[in-house]
This record gives structure tokens, C-alpha cells and sequence, in this order.
């Protein structure tokens, strides 16, 4: 039987009439990765702001690391708000130990934790440096640590990896997978697909305030069929080539574009050999998780866009 670090129901929340969230659920699987996907504003935020106990949600609930009220397990969590933030005044090894005993952790021990994490991230040169003369990104870096120095069963990152640059990015994606071999759950909203198409087990689509898709990166790249890049040999006759391929194959330079379908791809190879065009450069994959994200997300806005219609239709005849 799986167990889940996180089980949250039914979660909305209503902003001044605007629905933000809606019947949002989300369940987290103990000792992985999960992916919250969604586009600007589509209540990334606000889920995992309910989910953590830090807003109360109108409707629904949220049970974390047993079946426990968010309050009740604080101790045990590691969060990285949206909005970030450290006092000025302090050194980074300071910022982290500080971080680390607002949730129980001895100060020394936070101050030893600081230094190992910034060592292993190679950012030991700013151990000492004071918050207030860092850049941004590094500062996040910082803060990142800070929210996990007391070890948590369960890290919570709200768009951990803006704001980065690509070394820290990477340097983020490693903490994020030396965490979960520790045997940590992670739960981190991202509109960057490349993050989360490399580290989670699971991803949740959020658009326009409601859950679009879960399951694995493989169930939502499996939305969409394989694609093809063709090259015939030689200068073929472009109409001779299209009759052979399937309708809607586009022309770029000397290669054709096409998607097929698992099992139209034996018979597409067979056609081509038997044709004799040949075959200067052919590739057969699967778009990659951004691709589809968009196809959720533009499905969700079409709907959405049709119903705007057909409830003015209905407004203007009445
Ligand atoms: N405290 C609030 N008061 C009013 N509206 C809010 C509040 N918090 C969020 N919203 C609105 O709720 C919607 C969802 O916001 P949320 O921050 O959860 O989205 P998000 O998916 O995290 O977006 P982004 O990727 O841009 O951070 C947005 O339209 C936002 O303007």
C-alpha cells in the first residue's frame, strides 16, 4: 500500500468572489519527487499554501506525514515561500542556523549543518558573508538551505529554482535528489518543465484553478503522439513523397514533419523502404514534457474560451 507524506482533498479557496483554487487534490507518495505544474496564476501557490495549513481552505482538507493537521507536524516540514527573504544583517551561516532553530534545531549543530551544505554546494567563500551583500540568486541559495538544515520528513518549494542561474540551478537539482535519497518527500511548484521533467516521480497540472493532470512524466508525454523528422535522399518529387506519408506532413528545407501513432510506425518504416526516396536522416520520439503541458493547458484554455462564447450567445438571445 502507498504511503503519502501528503493528502490534500477537495482544497479552494475563493478571493473576493474569483475562484483561485478548485477542488484541488493532491497526493504526495512518501520519499519522492512531485512536480506542481501550472501557468502563471493558475493557484500553484495558493494549493500549496492550503495544503501547508498557512491559509485555511474554504472546502477541503489537508493531511500530512501520517494523517496529521499541517499545524501539528510544522517541526517537520522545510518551506520555501514564494517571497523570499532573510535578514539583512546576518551572515549566510548565521541566516541557516537561525532558520534551523525557529524549527527546533541546536544552534551550533545549525551552524556545523550551514557550513557542510554550503561546502558540498561549493558556495563555502560567502559562509561568512553578510546576507545584504549578496546577489538575489545567491541569497536564495541561502534560504533554500536554511529551509532544510533541520532535516525535514517533508520539503514544500515554491518556485525554487527562479531567480537561478544555470551552475545553481543544477546545484539545486542535486540537493533536491541528495534530499529524497535521505528519504525526505519533496513537493515544488515549477513553470519550468526542464526541472521537473528531470526529477519527478509524479507531476500534478494545475490551469485555471482546477487539477488538469496527475501521473508520471511519462503518462503526460504518452498525451501526445510520437513525432517524426523525415529526410528523404536525393531530390524526390515533393508530391511523390507527401502521397506516401501521412496527411498533414509539413515540408521545413528537406525534411517532413509528421506525428504517427505507436503502431502506424512499423508500417510508415516499411512504406518508406519499399518507396525507394531512402533515408538521408530520420528520427522518431516522443515531445518532451513542455510540449505537453502546453496541449493540456491550451485544451483547458479552449474550453474555457468556448463556454466564455456560448454563455454570451445565450446572454445576447436572452
Ligand atoms: N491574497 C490574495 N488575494 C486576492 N487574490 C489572490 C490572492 N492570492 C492569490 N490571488 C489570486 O489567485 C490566483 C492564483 O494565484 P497563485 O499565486 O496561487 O497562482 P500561481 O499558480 O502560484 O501563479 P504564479 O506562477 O504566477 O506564481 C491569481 O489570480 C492571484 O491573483
Amino acid at each position: 500500500m502507498t504511503d503519502y507524506s501528503v493528502e490534500a482533498t477537495g482544497l479552494s479557496k475563493d478571493f473576493g468572489g474569483f475562484k483561485a483554487v478548485d477542488g484541488v487534490s493532491l497526493q504526495v507518495p512518501s520519499g519522492s519527487i512531485y512536480g506542481v505544474l501550472g501557468p502563471n496564476g493558475a493557484g500553484k501557490t495558493t494549493s500549496l499554501r492550503m495544503t501547508l495549513g498557512i491559509i485555511d481552505p474554504d472546502a477541503g482538507q489537508s493531511r500530512l506525514l501520517g494523517g496529521h493537521a499541517p499545524r501539528a507536524v510544522r517541526h517537520r516540514i522545510g518551506y520555501l515561500p514564494e517571497e523570499r527573504g532573510l535578514y539583512p544583517g546576518m551572515k549566510a551561516r548565521e541566516a541557516i542556523a537561525f532558520m534551523g532553530a525557529l524549527r527546533g534545531l541546536d544552534w551550533r549543530e545549525g551552524r556545523r549543518r550551514a557550513a557542510a551544505f554550503m561546502g558540498e554546494l561549493g558556495l563555502e567563500r560567502v559562509v561568512d558573508e553578510k546576507i545584504r551583500k549578496m546577489s538575489k540568486g545567491m541569497a536564495q541559495m541561502i534560504q533554500l538551505i536554511g529551509s532544510i538544515v533541520h532535516a525535514p520528513d517533508l520539503i514544500v518549494l515554491d518556485e525554487p529554482f527562479s531567480g537561478l542561474d544555470p551552475v545553481n540551478q543544477e546545484r539545486l537539482e542535486m540537493l533536491v535528489r541528495r534530499e529524497r535519497d535521505r528519504g525526505a518527500t519533496i513537493l515544488f511548484s515549477t513553470h519550468v518543465m526542464a526541472h521537473a521533467e528531470r526529477l519527478c516521480d509524479r507531476i500534478a497540472i494545475i490551469a485555471r484553478s482546477q487539477r488538469r493532470f496527475e501521473g508520471s512524466v511519462d503518462d503526460a508525454r504518452a498525451l501526445l503522439p510520437m513525432q517524426v523528422r523525415y529526410t528523404p535522399r536525393g531530390d524526390a518529387d515533393a508530391p511523390a513523397i507527401a502521397a506516401l506519408l501521412p496527411a498533414g506532413a509539413e515540408r521545413r528545407g528537406d525534411a517532413w514533419y509528421f506525428p504517427v501513432d505507436d503502431t502506424a510506425i512499423e508500417p510508415l518504416l516499411a512504406r518508406i523502404t519499399a518507396s525507394g526516396f531512402g533515408v538521408a536522416g530520420l528520427s522518431i520520439a516522443r515531445p518532451g514534457l513542455h510540449d505537453a503541458f502546453v496541449h493540456i493547458v491550451r485544451q483547458v484554455d479552449a474550453a474555457f474560451d468556448a463556454d466564455a462564447t456560448s454563455d454570451a450567445v445565450e446572454e445576447a438571445a436572452a
